[in-house]
Protein backbone atom coordinates (compact mmCIF):
# COMPACT_ATOMS: atom_id res chain seq x y z
CA UNK A 1 0.00 0.00 0.00
CA UNK A 2 1.63 3.34 -1.05
CA UNK A 3 -0.09 6.27 1.13
CA UNK A 4 -0.01 10.08 -0.03
CA UNK A 5 -0.25 12.82 2.67
CA UNK A 6 -0.36 16.38 1.53
CA UNK A 7 2.02 16.17 -1.50
CA UNK A 8 3.36 19.52 -2.32
CA UNK A 9 6.06 19.69 -5.20
CA UNK A 10 6.97 22.89 -7.07
CA UNK A 11 9.56 24.53 -9.75
CA UNK A 12 11.35 28.07 -9.01
CA UNK A 13 8.34 29.14 -6.69
CA UNK A 14 5.75 27.91 -9.56
CA UNK A 15 3.60 24.94 -7.48
CA UNK A 16 2.91 22.24 -9.78
CA UNK A 17 1.48 19.60 -6.89
CA UNK A 18 -0.61 21.62 -4.33
CA UNK A 19 -0.95 18.99 -0.91
CA UNK A 20 -2.10 15.59 -2.82
CA UNK A 21 -3.93 13.13 -0.42
CA UNK A 22 -4.45 9.39 -1.63
CA UNK A 23 -3.35 5.56 -1.18
CA UNK A 24 -2.97 3.09 -3.63
CA UNK A 25 -3.76 -0.47 -2.67
CA UNK A 26 -2.08 -3.83 -3.60
CA UNK A 27 -3.46 -5.94 -6.06
CA UNK A 28 -5.71 -2.99 -7.15
CA UNK A 29 -5.10 -1.02 -11.05
CA UNK A 30 -4.56 2.51 -10.04
CA UNK A 31 -4.98 5.30 -12.54
CA UNK A 32 -3.91 9.08 -12.72
CA UNK A 33 -5.86 10.96 -14.97
CA UNK A 34 -6.33 14.73 -15.83
CA UNK A 35 -5.78 17.39 -18.42
CA UNK A 36 -2.10 18.37 -20.07
CA UNK A 37 -0.08 20.07 -17.39
CA UNK A 38 -2.20 18.77 -13.99
CA UNK A 39 0.86 17.42 -12.79
CA UNK A 40 0.10 13.45 -13.70
CA UNK A 41 4.18 13.04 -14.70
CA UNK A 42 5.16 15.08 -11.86
CA UNK A 43 3.02 13.35 -9.16
CA UNK A 44 4.31 9.95 -10.55
CA UNK A 45 7.82 11.07 -10.47
CA UNK A 46 7.54 11.67 -7.11
CA UNK A 47 5.76 8.19 -6.30
CA UNK A 48 9.33 6.98 -7.92
CA UNK A 49 11.70 8.97 -5.77
CA UNK A 50 12.56 11.09 -8.70
CA UNK A 51 11.23 14.17 -7.26
CA UNK A 52 11.79 15.26 -3.82
CA UNK A 53 8.58 17.06 -2.09
CA UNK A 54 8.55 20.16 -0.39
CA UNK A 55 6.24 19.25 1.99
CA UNK A 56 4.60 16.07 2.81
CA UNK A 57 5.01 12.37 2.88
CA UNK A 58 4.64 9.10 0.94
CA UNK A 59 5.05 6.14 2.43
CA UNK A 60 5.62 2.09 1.31
CA UNK A 61 3.78 -0.46 3.22
CA UNK A 62 4.20 2.20 5.88
CA UNK A 63 7.55 2.86 6.09
CA UNK A 64 8.00 6.76 5.24
CA UNK A 65 10.63 7.46 2.28
CA UNK A 66 12.12 10.13 3.86
CA UNK A 67 13.35 8.07 6.47
CA UNK A 68 15.12 5.63 4.39
CA UNK A 69 18.56 5.00 4.31
CA UNK A 70 20.44 4.65 1.64
CA UNK A 71 20.48 1.01 1.75
CA UNK A 72 17.01 0.64 2.91
CA UNK A 73 16.43 3.15 -0.59
CA UNK A 74 18.60 0.52 -2.49
CA UNK A 75 16.14 -2.34 -1.47
CA UNK A 76 12.83 -0.21 -2.12
CA UNK A 77 14.44 0.82 -5.63
CA UNK A 78 14.28 -3.17 -6.00
CA UNK A 79 10.69 -3.36 -5.44
CA UNK A 80 9.70 -1.15 -7.98
CA UNK A 81 8.95 -2.08 -11.62
CA UNK A 82 8.78 0.52 -14.31
CA UNK A 83 6.67 0.61 -17.79
CA UNK A 84 8.12 3.85 -19.73
CA UNK A 85 6.08 5.77 -21.89
CA UNK A 86 7.74 3.81 -25.55
CA UNK A 87 8.62 1.18 -23.85
CA UNK A 88 12.60 2.44 -23.24
CA UNK A 89 14.24 -0.76 -24.60
CA UNK A 90 17.78 -0.97 -24.99
CA UNK A 91 17.80 -1.24 -28.76
CA UNK A 92 20.79 -2.38 -29.54
CA UNK A 93 19.94 -5.84 -26.54
CA UNK A 94 18.21 -8.66 -27.32
CA UNK A 95 14.76 -9.45 -25.68
CA UNK A 96 16.36 -11.89 -23.63
CA UNK A 97 19.29 -9.37 -22.58
CA UNK A 98 17.20 -6.59 -21.70
CA UNK A 99 14.41 -8.54 -19.31
CA UNK A 100 17.52 -9.77 -17.67
CA UNK A 101 18.74 -6.24 -17.09
CA UNK A 102 17.71 -5.59 -13.52
CA UNK A 103 18.55 -9.31 -12.61
CA UNK A 104 22.35 -8.92 -13.85
CA UNK A 105 21.83 -4.99 -12.02
CA UNK A 106 21.11 -5.82 -8.85
CA UNK A 107 21.10 -9.20 -7.89
CA UNK A 108 24.15 -11.97 -7.53
CA UNK A 109 22.01 -14.81 -8.93
CA UNK A 110 23.68 -17.58 -11.52
CA UNK A 111 23.32 -17.28 -15.14
CA UNK A 112 21.20 -20.22 -15.00
CA UNK A 113 18.74 -19.00 -12.10
CA UNK A 114 18.50 -15.72 -13.96
CA UNK A 115 17.78 -17.11 -17.25
CA UNK A 116 14.97 -19.50 -15.91
CA UNK A 117 13.41 -15.97 -14.30
CA UNK A 118 13.87 -14.35 -17.60
CA UNK A 119 11.69 -17.49 -19.72
CA UNK A 120 8.87 -17.38 -16.86
CA UNK A 121 8.06 -14.10 -16.97
CA UNK A 122 8.37 -14.09 -20.56
CA UNK A 123 6.20 -17.00 -21.02
CA UNK A 124 3.86 -14.43 -18.82
CA UNK A 125 3.66 -11.96 -21.37
CA UNK A 126 3.65 -14.57 -24.17
CA UNK A 127 6.67 -13.90 -25.76
CA UNK A 128 8.20 -17.33 -24.85
CA UNK A 129 9.79 -17.63 -28.58
CA UNK A 130 11.18 -14.28 -29.29
CA UNK A 131 14.08 -14.29 -26.35
CA UNK A 132 17.15 -13.62 -29.39
CA UNK A 133 15.28 -10.96 -31.36
CA UNK A 134 16.03 -7.25 -31.16
CA UNK A 135 13.20 -4.57 -30.30
CA UNK A 136 13.57 -3.26 -33.62
CA UNK A 137 12.12 -6.34 -34.64
CA UNK A 138 8.53 -6.64 -32.61
CA UNK A 139 5.73 -4.68 -32.85
CA UNK A 140 5.07 -1.62 -30.50
CA UNK A 141 2.81 -4.19 -28.64
CA UNK A 142 5.70 -6.58 -28.19
CA UNK A 143 7.96 -3.92 -27.26
CA UNK A 144 5.52 -3.27 -24.27
CA UNK A 145 5.58 -6.57 -23.56
CA UNK A 146 9.44 -6.87 -23.45
CA UNK A 147 8.90 -3.71 -20.90
CA UNK A 148 6.02 -4.78 -18.55
CA UNK A 149 8.30 -8.48 -18.36
CA UNK A 150 11.49 -6.42 -17.56
CA UNK A 151 9.23 -4.66 -15.11
CA UNK A 152 8.68 -7.59 -13.12
CA UNK A 153 10.88 -9.77 -13.42
CA UNK A 154 12.43 -8.44 -9.71
CA UNK A 155 9.07 -9.56 -8.61
CA UNK A 156 8.12 -6.43 -7.24
CA UNK A 157 5.78 -4.72 -5.34
CA UNK A 158 5.08 -1.61 -6.76
CA UNK A 159 4.51 -1.00 -10.97
CA UNK A 160 4.64 2.77 -12.01
CA UNK A 161 3.70 2.84 -16.11
CA UNK A 162 3.68 5.92 -17.36
CA UNK A 163 1.31 6.05 -20.43
CA UNK A 164 1.54 2.51 -21.16
CA UNK A 165 -1.35 2.73 -24.12
CA UNK A 166 0.50 5.04 -25.75
CA UNK A 167 1.29 4.65 -30.05
CA UNK A 168 -0.83 1.39 -29.62
CA UNK A 169 -3.80 0.74 -31.38
CA UNK A 170 -7.38 0.48 -29.99
CA UNK A 171 -7.03 -3.58 -29.34
CA UNK A 172 -3.61 -3.68 -28.81
CA UNK A 173 -3.74 -1.32 -26.05
CA UNK A 174 -7.34 -3.37 -24.36
CA UNK A 175 -4.85 -6.24 -24.20
CA UNK A 176 -1.64 -4.59 -22.62
CA UNK A 177 -4.22 -3.37 -19.70
CA UNK A 178 -5.74 -5.97 -19.39
CA UNK A 179 -1.76 -7.76 -18.84
CA UNK A 180 -0.82 -5.25 -16.56
CA UNK A 181 -4.43 -5.80 -14.55
CA UNK A 182 -4.06 -9.59 -14.24
CA UNK A 183 -0.24 -9.58 -13.15
CA UNK A 184 -1.34 -6.74 -10.81
CA UNK A 185 -3.77 -9.04 -9.30
CA UNK A 186 -1.89 -12.08 -9.51
CA UNK A 187 0.79 -11.32 -7.91
CA UNK A 188 -0.75 -8.46 -5.66
CA UNK A 189 1.34 -5.09 -6.83
CA UNK A 190 0.64 -2.04 -6.22
CA UNK A 191 0.32 -0.31 -9.91
CA UNK A 192 0.08 3.50 -10.56
CA UNK A 193 -0.78 3.77 -14.31
CA UNK A 194 -0.36 7.66 -15.68
CA UNK A 195 -2.50 7.41 -18.61
CA UNK A 196 -4.65 9.88 -20.98
CA UNK A 197 -6.76 6.68 -22.52
CA UNK A 198 -10.01 6.75 -21.58
CA UNK A 199 -10.39 3.07 -22.64
CA UNK A 200 -7.90 1.96 -19.74
CA UNK A 201 -10.24 3.99 -17.16
CA UNK A 202 -13.40 2.18 -18.15
CA UNK A 203 -11.61 -0.85 -18.69
CA UNK A 204 -9.71 -1.17 -15.78
CA UNK A 205 -9.76 1.71 -13.52
CA UNK A 206 -10.57 0.08 -10.32
CA UNK A 207 -8.89 3.55 -8.48
CA UNK A 208 -8.97 6.72 -10.87
CA UNK A 209 -7.37 10.05 -9.26
CA UNK A 210 -8.63 13.07 -11.39
CA UNK A 211 -5.94 15.77 -10.79
CA UNK A 212 -6.59 19.88 -11.71
CA UNK A 213 -3.96 22.19 -11.21
CA UNK A 214 -2.16 20.02 -9.43
CA UNK A 215 -5.18 19.27 -7.22
CA UNK A 216 -7.07 15.96 -6.28
CA UNK A 217 -10.21 17.11 -8.02
CA UNK A 218 -12.41 14.14 -7.86
CA UNK A 219 -11.26 10.06 -6.71
CA UNK A 220 -13.23 6.76 -7.31
CA UNK A 221 -13.81 3.53 -9.35
CA UNK A 222 -14.70 3.13 -13.00
CA UNK A 223 -17.90 2.66 -12.06
CA UNK A 224 -18.03 5.63 -9.95
CA UNK A 225 -17.12 7.54 -12.57
CA UNK A 226 -20.06 7.17 -14.72
CA UNK A 227 -22.20 8.06 -12.18
CA UNK A 228 -20.03 11.19 -10.91
CA UNK A 229 -21.53 14.91 -11.34
CA UNK A 230 -18.35 16.30 -10.64
CA UNK A 231 -18.14 19.28 -13.26
CA UNK A 232 -14.44 19.01 -13.76
CA UNK A 233 -14.13 15.32 -14.08
CA UNK A 234 -17.83 14.84 -16.62
CA UNK A 235 -16.14 17.81 -18.77
CA UNK A 236 -12.47 16.20 -19.27
CA UNK A 237 -13.65 12.47 -19.45
CA UNK A 238 -17.39 13.12 -21.52
CA UNK A 239 -15.89 15.47 -23.43
CA UNK A 240 -16.18 12.85 -26.35
CA UNK A 241 -19.20 11.93 -27.89
CA UNK A 242 -18.46 8.74 -27.27
CA UNK A 243 -17.99 8.68 -23.92
CA UNK A 244 -20.52 10.64 -23.66
CA UNK A 245 -23.02 8.25 -25.09
CA UNK A 246 -21.35 4.94 -23.09
CA UNK A 247 -21.99 6.56 -20.21
CA UNK A 248 -25.79 7.74 -21.09
CA UNK A 249 -26.50 4.03 -21.73
CA UNK A 250 -24.47 2.68 -18.52
CA UNK A 251 -26.46 5.24 -16.39
CA UNK A 252 -29.84 4.22 -18.65
CA UNK A 253 -28.75 0.63 -17.85
CA UNK A 254 -28.66 1.31 -14.02
CA UNK A 255 -31.58 3.21 -13.38
N1 LIG B 1 11.50 19.71 -14.02
C1 LIG B 1 10.58 20.68 -14.12
N2 LIG B 1 10.93 21.97 -13.97
C2 LIG B 1 10.01 22.96 -14.05
N3 LIG B 1 8.71 22.76 -14.28
C3 LIG B 1 8.29 21.50 -14.45
C4 LIG B 1 9.21 20.40 -14.38
N4 LIG B 1 8.50 19.24 -14.57
C5 LIG B 1 7.22 19.62 -14.78
N5 LIG B 1 7.09 20.96 -14.70
C6 LIG B 1 5.84 21.73 -14.86
O1 LIG B 1 4.84 21.12 -14.06
C7 LIG B 1 3.58 21.19 -14.69
C8 LIG B 1 2.94 19.82 -14.74
O2 LIG B 1 3.71 18.99 -15.61
P1 LIG B 1 3.45 17.44 -15.81
O3 LIG B 1 4.45 16.97 -16.79
O4 LIG B 1 3.37 16.76 -14.51
O5 LIG B 1 1.98 17.43 -16.47
P2 LIG B 1 1.18 16.20 -17.04
O6 LIG B 1 -0.16 16.24 -16.37
O7 LIG B 1 1.97 14.95 -16.88
O8 LIG B 1 1.03 16.59 -18.55
P3 LIG B 1 0.99 15.66 -19.87
O9 LIG B 1 -0.33 14.95 -19.79
O10 LIG B 1 1.05 16.63 -21.00
O11 LIG B 1 2.16 14.72 -19.81
C9 LIG B 1 3.81 21.79 -16.07
O12 LIG B 1 3.45 23.15 -16.02
C10 LIG B 1 5.31 21.64 -16.29
O13 LIG B 1 5.81 22.68 -17.07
Amino acid sequence: MIEVKNLHKGFNDVQVLKGITTTFEPGKTSLIIGQSGSGKTVFLKSLIGLHTPEEGTISYDGKLNIDFTLEQKREWRQEIGMVFQGSALFDSQTVQENVMFPLKMFTKQPEDEMLDRVNFVLQRVDLENSNFKLPAELSGGMQKRVAIARAIVMNPKYLFCDEPNSGLDPNTAILIDNLVQEITHEYQITTVINTHDMNSVMEIGEKIVFLKDGVKAWEGTKDDIFKTDNESVVKFVYSSKLFKKVREAYLNETK
